[in-house]
């Protein structure tokens, strides 16, 4: 009797053989990693390595800096985001990007979440827009804090209010997947527990990956983690196998703290 294998889902995202150069500066070289849906992955590395740069190729934030370039394929659904007929606009509320410094509009509570269904045409009516406010404060975690004040400033709010905001603000245009670069570095232990919950609750529905400097941070959140290494990524695994047995040494002596 054969043996019956069940096909694994396909990826939601896939870079193959990927570079990127600022001008003649490359920052990535042949890099091919899978983000599944299921997954955390937090991309790990000493400063420099290119973590940022990688992440933000995933959608196509790297466009907007003079004299970048990337070169290689990246899929989403099996579709490539570089591809010319591919709308930009529509590829970054797919892929939603959460940025080191809370980066609110400064609008009301209520207007920096409204914004984007507002542009993507979500909401029909005022009451829709309502439901979807509320709905993404709430998978934001912020609902109860900031109810009974939707009118306030977003910039008005504490740091680690305002990361949940703009959380929330990704979440209200139904992403697949969230790019979060260094999330928590500009927050205080507390706020930092706060977003490491959410991202706890909010995997499975959508696709995350995480760029930290913090290792337990990548140890607490991550169910797979990608270790780069001047431009190259090293080594790609269970978080926890990466972790306590990693294969490579260049892995080791960067999570023993040897280097970085
Ligand atoms: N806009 C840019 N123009 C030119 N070079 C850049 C630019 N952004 C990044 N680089 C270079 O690309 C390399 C990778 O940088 P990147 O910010 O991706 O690394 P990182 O691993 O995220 O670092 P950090 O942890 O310090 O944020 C570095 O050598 C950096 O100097």
């Amino acid at each position: 009797m054969t043996e019956q294998t069940t096909p694994s889902a396909p990826p939601k995202m896939a870079a193959r053989h990927v570079n990127v150069f600022y001008g003649d500066k490359q920052a990535i070289r042949d890099v091919s990693i899978e983000i599944d849906n299921d997954h955390v992955i937090a991309f790990i590395g000493p400063s420099g390595c290119g973590k940022s740069t990688f992440l933000r190729t995933l959608n196509r934030m790297n466009d907007t800096v003079a004299g970048a370039r990337v070169e290689g394929d990246i899929t989403l659904d099996g579709e490539n985001i570089y591809d010319p007929s591919m709308d930009v606009v529509q590829l970054r509320a797919r892929v939603g990007m959460v940025f080191q410094k809370p980066n609110p509009f400064p609008k009301s509570i209520y207007d920096n979440i409204a914004y984007g269904p507002r542009i993507h045409g979500l909401a029909n009516s005022k009451a829709d827009l309502d439901v979807i406010v509320e709905s993404a404060l709430r998978r934001a975690g912020l609902w109860d804090e900031v109810k009974d004040r939707l009118k306030d400033s977003g910039t008005a709010l504490s740091g680690g209010q305002q990361q949940r905001l703009c959380i929330g603000r990704a979440i209200a245009v139904e992403p697949e997947v969230i790019l979060m670069d260094e999330p928590c570095s500009a927050l205080d232990p507390i706020a930092t527990a706060k977003i490491e919950e959410l991202i706890h609750e909010l995997r499975g529905r959508y696709a995350i990956a995480i760029v930290t400097h913090n290792m337990q941070q990548a140890a607490r959140v991550s169910q797979r983690t990608a270790f780069f290494h001047l431009g190259t990524l090293v080594e790609y695994g269970v978080t926890s196998e990466i972790f306590t047995n990693p294969r490579e040494d260049r892995t080791k002596d960067y999570i023993t703290g040897r280097y970085g």
